[in-house]
C-alpha cells in the first residue's frame, strides 16, 4: 500500500468481547482500502458495518486487533500525540460546550494545543463567517438552531487547518435543506484547502452528491465496492447500472452487484 496515502488500512481486523459470551465479535474483519491525500471519500453500508468502528481506529480511540492504520503516515493509536491539530471531526451530535459562546467552543482545540492568541481568535470570526455565522460570534448553543450548532462544530473541526476531516454522520439529523447548505459548504472549503475526507453517511444520495469515490462496507466491516465518480456521474444507462449496484451492495446483495478491484 503507498507510503503517500493520507489514510490507510491495511488488513485491519476489530474484534470486540461481549459480556457472557465466549466468542468475540467482529467490527471489522480484513479491511483494506488506501486514500489519497486531497480525496473526498465517503463510507456507506447498512447499520453496523463497522462504519463508526473505522473512524475510532482513525482517531486512535481503538488499536486495531490485527492489521494496520496509518493517518499520514502515524500510527494513530501509538502515536497521537504526532497528529495533534493535524485531524478535524464533526459527528451526528454538535458536541459543543452549552457555557461557551459560539467562538469560544472554535477555539477550543486552540486551546487544547495551546496556540490561542488574538490572530487565531480573528481567524475564529473569519471561520465562523465563512459557514455562514458573521453576527453570531457570541451566541450561546442554546440561542442558535441545530443547523446553526452544526456550523459552529464545523467551524471548530476547521480551526486547527488540519489535513483530514472526518464526518460521522454530520448532516444525518438535520432536514434536507438545512443539511443540503451545509453539504455545499462543507465541500467547498474542504475542496479549496484541499483537505483530505471520510465522511460516513446513510444517504447514498449524499454520498453521489459529495465524493469522489464510494467505499461501501458490509458486514463484519468488509469493503464490498469502491467506486469512483467517473463510474456514476452521467445520466447514462451506464451509470444508472452503477448507481443500481451501488444500491444492491448496501443493501446486502452482491450477486447483482458489480464490483471493482479494490486498489
Ligand atoms: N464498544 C463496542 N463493544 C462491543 N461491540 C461493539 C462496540 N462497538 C461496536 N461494536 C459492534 O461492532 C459492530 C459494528 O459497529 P459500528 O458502530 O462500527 O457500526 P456502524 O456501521 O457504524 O453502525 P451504524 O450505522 O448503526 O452507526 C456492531 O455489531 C456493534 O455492535
Amino acid at each position: 500500500m503507498s507510503t503517500e496515502s493520507a489514510i490507510s488500512f491495511s488488513r485491519v481486523s476489530r474484534h470486540f468481547s461481549r459480556q457472557g459470551a465466549r466468542e468475540s465479535v467482529a467490527a471489522i474483519a480484513d479491511l483494506s482500502f488506501a486514500i489519497s491525500a486531497g480525496e473526498h471519500i465517503c463510507v456507506v453500508g447498512r447499520t453496523g458495518c463497522g462504519k463508526s468502528t473505522s473512524v475510532s481506529l482513525l482517531l486512535g480511540l481503538l488499536p486495531a486487533s490485527s492489521g494496520s492504520v496509518r493517518v499520514l503516515g502515524v500510527d494513530p493509536y501509538r502515536d497521537f500525540q504526532r497528529l495533534r491539530g493535524r485531524i478535524g471531526c464533526v459527528f451526528q451530535s454538535d458536541r459543543l460546550l452549552p457555557w461557551r459562546s459560539a467562538i469560544d467552543n472554535v477555539l477550543m482545540p486552540m486551546e487544547i494545543l495551546r496556540s490561542c492568541n488574538s490572530s487565531v481568535r480573528d481567524s475564529a470570526a473569519e471561520l465562523l463567517a465563512r459557514v455562514g455565522l458573521a453576527g453570531y460570534e457570541q451566541a450561546f448553543p442554546h440561542q442558535l438552531s441545530g443547523g446553526m450548532r452544526q456550523r459552529v462544530a464545523f467551524a471548530r473541526a476547521l480551526i486547527t487547518q488540519p489535513d483530514i476531516l472526518i464526518a460521522d454522520e454530520a448532516f444525518g439529523h438535520l432536514d434536507e435543506v438545512t443539511a443540503g447548505a451545509l453539504r455545499h459548504d462543507f465541500k467547498r472549503i474542504s475542496r479549496a484547502r484541499g483537505q483530505t475526507v471520510y465522511q460516513i453517511t446513510h444517504s447514498l444520495d449524499e454520498a453521489l452528491e459529495v465524493a469522489d469515490r464510494i467505499l461501501v462496507l458490509q458486514r463484519p466491516g468488509k469493503v464490498a465496492g469502491i467506486f469512483s465518480r467517473a463510474q456514476w456521474q452521467d445520466s447514462t444507462a451506464e451509470h444508472a447500472k452503477v448507481k443500481q449496484s451501488l444500491r444492491s451492495l448496501i443493501a446486502g446483495n452482491s450477486e447483482n452487484a458489480v464490483l471493482e478491484e479494490v486498489g
